[in-house]
């Protein structure tokens, strides 16, 4: 059988056909998809009609790549998404506005509200598990209500991202526990939505929110229409997907505690699975919920390939020649130090910071230097995450990687390096297409009830790491390395006091 992933990331749909007989992707699609331009800073939106060109696309091309055969033994699509998106909806499901993406920090005004109506920050934490940062979709719902309040009027139905791809493959509303944790909407504890937290914004909000289904209910069958576009049987099952996280996680083999896994995309995430919820007093760690289940801890950061973008647009280079340019300057950048908040950040929560260049002089104000100082500082950015999660128990022995900037052979070993773990990319680089394609499998697998597989079967069928990318820490960073991570903090912490 044919088993289809998709990943609506925040820059284009990836699209992955897995042959689970054969334990292997044997197609695959991308498409882009671009931030609408000209918007007042802070503000990061996307219309959800190209994320519906997209994925349509990334279908068809991988329904034209699979050819008539294989199309017919498609059996189940899954769709992963970027996380916290607010997809607002009218009665005949219409899109209202464009949805305010996870990298929106336009209100950290309505967090301050929400966070008050709860009674502070450590009753938040108690009640839900997760803190109203202005990466999630509670404060976005609460922005609509106050700032475009005729629009509000006209909102009945709340979705994710990837729900709302579901919404337009199957016609169902339909949300699950994992990328519903990232709304700080839900009593993660209780994988419930917490009426208190929907009440802090509206009493009639829980009529606007599908009921919570367990992740490995299916959110529908493809619609006719689509099916008969793409050549596809009747009765494909479509998945409950999950947030990008959430299926990376699978596509990385992390579905039982002792695996951690990094995604390099445009945010950067660490996480790992947990049989428990992990709350972090400090609100740091994200407590999320795994799309299979369980938890997943997650450090997320706002500001990774998307500063290395911008300084490879600045050199005009590709990606081998930043790694080339970055190469040509030593372990520590000589003293150039980069907090890489360009776009404010998460984690730290300082949604108005910016980034800052520190040490810059004749020998390092060049393309080189700022190359290697904006990798290390966002992976420095990262590592004080990683020591985080390590604090609250995750002990990592390696760490799987995914996201386009796991590519870069540059950048994994300077993440050895930095994290002072050994770093290994997967066999398949697209992780969360190809966790959202074996979550679909395993749906079917628990609809077919007697001859069920466990997901842990599953991702050790089709999970493979690539050893030739394996990355050990290098002794002569690593120490360098941990005195530049002082440096990084006591220059943030001096910046920005928290
Ligand atoms: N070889 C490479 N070296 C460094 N970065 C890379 C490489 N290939 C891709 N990337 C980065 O990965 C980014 C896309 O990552 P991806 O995980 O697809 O993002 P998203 O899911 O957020 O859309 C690109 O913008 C690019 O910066
Ligand atoms: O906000 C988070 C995690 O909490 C991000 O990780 C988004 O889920 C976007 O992911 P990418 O597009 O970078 O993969």
């Amino acid at each position: 059988m044919i088993h289809i992933g998709i990943d609506s990331g925040t820059q284009s749909t990836k699209a992955v056909a897995l042959d689970l007989e054969r334990g292997q992707v044997v197609a695959s699609a991308r498409a882009p998809h671009a931030l609408i331009p000209g918007l007042p800073p802070g503000h990061m939106e996307q219309h959800p009609r190209n994320w519906t060109i997209a994925l349509d696309a990334t279908l068809a091309e991988l329904a034209a790549r699979l050819g008539p055969a294989r199309r017919r033994r498609v059996r189940s699509i899954g769709v992963s998404g970027q996380q916290h998106g607010f997809v607002p909806l009218d009665e005949e499901g219409r899109v209202i506005r464009p949805a305010k993406l996870w990298c929106d920090t336009s209100t950290t005004a309505e967090c301050a509200l929400l966070t008050k109506k709860l009674g502070g920050e450590k009753a938040v934490l108690r009640k839900t598990g997760v803190p109203f940062l202005p990466g999630y979709t509670a404060p976005k719902i609460l922005w609509l209500k106050r700032r475009e309040p005729a629009n509000y009027r006209r909102l009945r139905h709340v979705l994710l991202p990837h729900d709302y791809l579901n919404f337009h493959l199957t016609g169902t509303y339909f949300m699950e526990p994992g990328d519903a944790s990232g709304t700080a909407l839900m009593d993660i504890r209780r994988r419930a939505w917490s009426r208190e937290a929907l009440q802090a914004i509206d009493k009639n909000l829980e009529n606007f929110l599908p009921p919570l289904s367990p992740s490995d209910v299916p959110a529908g069958t493809l619609l006719p229409a689509h099916a008969r576009r793409l050549g596809f049987p009747e009765n494909v099952t479509v998945s409950a997907g999950g947030g990008d996280n959430m299926m990376g996680a699978v596509g990385t083999g992390n579905v039982s505690p002792g695996v951690v896994t990094a995604s390099l995309g445009t945010s950067g995430t660490i996480f790992a699975h947990a049989g428990r919820p992990v709350v972090d007093p400090r609100g740091e760690i994200a407590a999320f919920c795994s799309s299979d289940g369980g938890w997943l801890p997650l450090l997320c950061t706002m500001n990774v390939t998307t500063v290395t973008e911008q300084i490879r647009a600045l050199f005009k280079q590709d990606v081998r020649a930043l790694d080339r340019a970055a190469a040509g300057a030593p372990a520590g950048s000589a003293g150039l130090l980069m907090l890489p908040y360009l776009a404010g950040e998460r984690t730290p929560n300082l949604p108005h910071a910016t980034g800052v260049l520190y040490g810059l002089s004749l020998a390092t104000l060049n393309p080189a230097y700022l190359a290697r100082a904006a990798m290390e500082g966002v992976t420095l950015n990262l590592n004080h995450g990683l020591r985080r999660l390590m604090a609250l128990g995750i002990r990592p022995r390696e760490i799987r990687l995914t996201g386009g900037g796991a590519k870069s052979g540059f950048w994994r070993q300077l993440m050895a390096d930095i994290f002072d773990v050994p770093v290994v990319a997967m066999k398949e680089d697209e992780g969360a297409a190809l966790g959202a394609a074996l979550q679909s499998a395993w749906c079917v697998s628990r609809q077919q009830g007697a001859k069920e597989t466990s997901l842990a079967e599953l991702t050790g069928r089709c999970v493979k790491l690539d050893e030739r990318t394996r990355a050990e820490p290098d002794r002569k960073n690593t120490a360098l390395y941990q005195e530049l991570q002082a440096r990084h903090d006591a220059l943030s912490q001096t910046l920005w006091p928290r």
